[in-house]
């Protein structure tokens, strides 16, 4: 799987280096799939084809640039009917007009462009996010973003900037060429033959630069990353004292942008010389000829500026063709990404209202689950777990680090499907229930809460999306959460996060015990902290969820072994499967049994701290 990601990745560089042969097979199907993004503009088309007849307006207006000049030269010669102020008078009209349809065009085109890659984003995001877990955890997020940014900027340039400008220099080059050889088609034999060489080396040397200033802007990437991973972990560079080894290795990291950087400065230099010497070299050159033909009586002198005008037009557009090549191909690539991704089955349906289960009691039962993870399928960790779970009651989950027990939830919820075996609610298999009700049945308190930057209200609020506040404020209260709250002035509208307040580990879980009783589940699943809190913390906790408990099936992975004894049934797990199970009592009392060795050991530490 992480095979297929690194070539996706490489998409944008395995154009420019695989052979010719594969970058025309690569292009067409990344066409299609171009085209069928493009399909998002549809529903604004009046816009665009409004905005297209603009663009042919103003590309028209800009060619008769170059025509009225040599007007004007033709007056000078006492060769036109018409005096220079009536000629300059067109021409102050045609940059009116220009202004005019350039104004539009290019707002026409954005208007299209915003709304359509607004959908775009909204749909990509839409199919991100109702992926199943499975899927999402083998990629990285920066990668998935970066499909929601900067793949549909690129389309967005694509529409608003890079459409218009193919058009218009396709446009000026046909009519450019057509005019020019109306002039004087030996003149334009002389500079087809010399320019369009001088363009297309540019354009190759222009590209080579490219791939040399993305290695420096890779570099610079890479050296960003140094930093911000110490900035945000910066607790643990000064803990360890390796401020020192930091700056050397972000050091390093710029010396190396500096020397790429350099690299693609020296070309770069020698391609703005080169063009210099190369495009205005094939202008110096129809220059030389045409004043020739002027000397020979072939040409005029207004021809001649009108011609030299029109070259130096002809010039731009074919650099800009070049340049448009990479566009295409970036854009396909974006496109293509953007595509398989859509392309993606999501676990649940957003355009189709949310079904609840009527009635559920809660009774929960596994049936000799296996379950292999799929991203590492060579590892069971799950192999044969079975036990039943009747509505109302207790369990507790213990066992080592690592033995599968968040692992036997997680299928609860169906973030997984289970290879083998089966996972029973109320008597039917989870399988068979709509995604999006069998999930509403539960709730779970993690074991790191994570909070999302907004007021505390609104976390709470999650818990039940609508809830009104003094709901809000009522499952605080229960969780234990309201005194903490109101200690801050602005209450339960004190913002949390990166930009508020930070909570403490206690104080955030029982903001996520709150959410949990707004959503007021039948079956709860409390991922026990492993840091421990302090006494007093851990009170007030404990009450909370023992208030949360109450009429719900629980199941709680539990990591202290002291905050279990009232719980129904305890489930000792090793290596995937149950070992052990029975009351507190009962297993304690078990000679070498895992659970009476679990804790011995938790005595042990409890009472070694205590004397520490
Ligand atoms: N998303 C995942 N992808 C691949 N392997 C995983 C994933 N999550 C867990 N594992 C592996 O599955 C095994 C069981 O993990 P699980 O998290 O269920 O253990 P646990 O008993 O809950 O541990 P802890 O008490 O530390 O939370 C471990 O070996 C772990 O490395």
């Amino acid at each position: 799987m992480a095979k297929s990601r690194f070539g996706r990745r490489g998409g944008d560089d395995e154009n420019s280096t695989e052979s010719p042969f594969a970058v025309k097979k690569l292009s067409w199907s990344g066409l299609k799939k171009t085209l069928q993004i493009f399909r998002y503009t549809l529903p604004y088309k009046t816009y665009f084809i409004v905005g297209f007849i603009f663009l042919i307006l103003s590309t028209g207006t800009s060619l008769a640039f170059p025509k009225l000049v040599g007007s004007i030269i033709e007056v000078i010669e006492g060769k036109s009917p018409y005096t220079i102020n009536q000629i300059t008078g067109v021409l102050i009209a045609i940059l009116v007009f220009q202004a005019v349809f350039s104004f539009l065009r290019i707002y026409l085109f954005s208007r299209v462009s915003e709304w359509a890659m607004a959908d775009v984003r909204r749909d990509v995001y839409s199919k991100i996010i109702t992926l199943p877990i499975g899927f999402l955890e083998q990629r990285r997020v920066g990668e998935l973003t970066s499909r929601i940014t900067s793949d549909v900027t690129q389309l967005q340039d694509v529409l608003s900037f890079t459409i218009a400008e193919f058009f218009r220099q396709i446009a000026t080059l046909v009519v450019g060429i057509t005019l020019i050889s109306l002039t004087s088609w030996k003149l334009t034999l002389f500079m087809l033959a010399t320019f369009p060489i001088m363009v297309v080396a540019a354009m190759f040397f222009g590209r080579y630069i490219r791939r040399l200033s993305k290695k420096a802007q890779d570099e610079l990437a890479a050296a960003n990353v140094i930093a911000e991973e110490t900035l945000q972990s910066v607790q643990v560079v000064k803990a360890f004292t390796n401020e020192r080894l930091e700056v050397q290795r972000y050091r390093t990291a710029l010396d190396r942008v500096v020397a790429n950087a350099l690299k693609a400065a020296t070309f770069r230099g020698g391609f703005v010389s080169f063009i210099i010497f190369a495009l205005f070299g094939g202008i110096v050159g129809v220059i030389w000829y045409g004043a020739n033909l002027v000397q020979s009586g072939d040409l005029t002198i207004a021809d001649l500026f009108t011609f030299v005008l029109y070259t130096t037009f002809i010039g731009g557009a074919m650099g800009g063709l070049g340049d448009m090549y990479a566009q295409i191909n970036k854009t396909i690539g974006a496109s293509e990404r953007l595509v398989e991704i859509l392309g993606e089955t999501s676990e649940v349906d957003l355009n189709v209202e949310e079904k609840t289960i009527a009635t559920v009691e809660g009774n929960i039962a596994y049936e000799n689950v296996q379950f292999t993870y799929p991203s590492r399928p060579d590892v069971e960790v799950l192999k044969g777990i079975s036990f039943d779970v009747a509505a109302g009651e207790k369990i507790a989950l213990v066992g080592y680090s690592g033995a599968g027990k968040s692992t036997i939830v997680q299928l609860l919820m169906r973030f997984y499907n289970p290879q083998g075996g089966k996972i029973l609610v109320d008597g039917v298999d989870i399988a068979s229930y709509p995604l999006s009700a069998l999930r509403s049945m539960m709730a779970i308190v993690p074991q790191e809460v994570m909070l999302f930057g907004g007021t505390i209200q609104e976390n709470i609020a999650y818990g039940r999306p609508g809830a009104s506040e003094s709901e809000v404020r009522e499952a605080a209260r229960k969780a234990n959460a309201l005194q903490f709250i109101d200690s801050f002035p602005e209450g339960l509208q004190t913002i949390v996060g990166e930009r508020g307040v930070k909570l403490s580990g206690g104080q955030r879980q029982r903001v996520a015990i709150a959410r949990a009783i707004l959503k007021d589940p039948k079956i709860l699943i409390l991922d026990e902290a492993t840091s421990s809190l302090d006494a007093e913390s851990e009170q007030l906790v404990q009450a909370a969820l023992d208030e949360l408990m109450k009429n719900r099936t629980t199941i709680v992975i539990a990591h202290r072994l002291a905050t279990i004894r009232k719980v129904d049934t305890i489930y000792v797990i090793r290596e995937g499967q149950i070992v052990e199970s029975g009351s507190h009592n009962q297993l304690a009392l078990i000679d070498n049994g895992l659970y009476a060795n679990l804790i011995k050991l938790q005595f042990e530490t409890a009472s070694l701290v205590d004397n520490g």
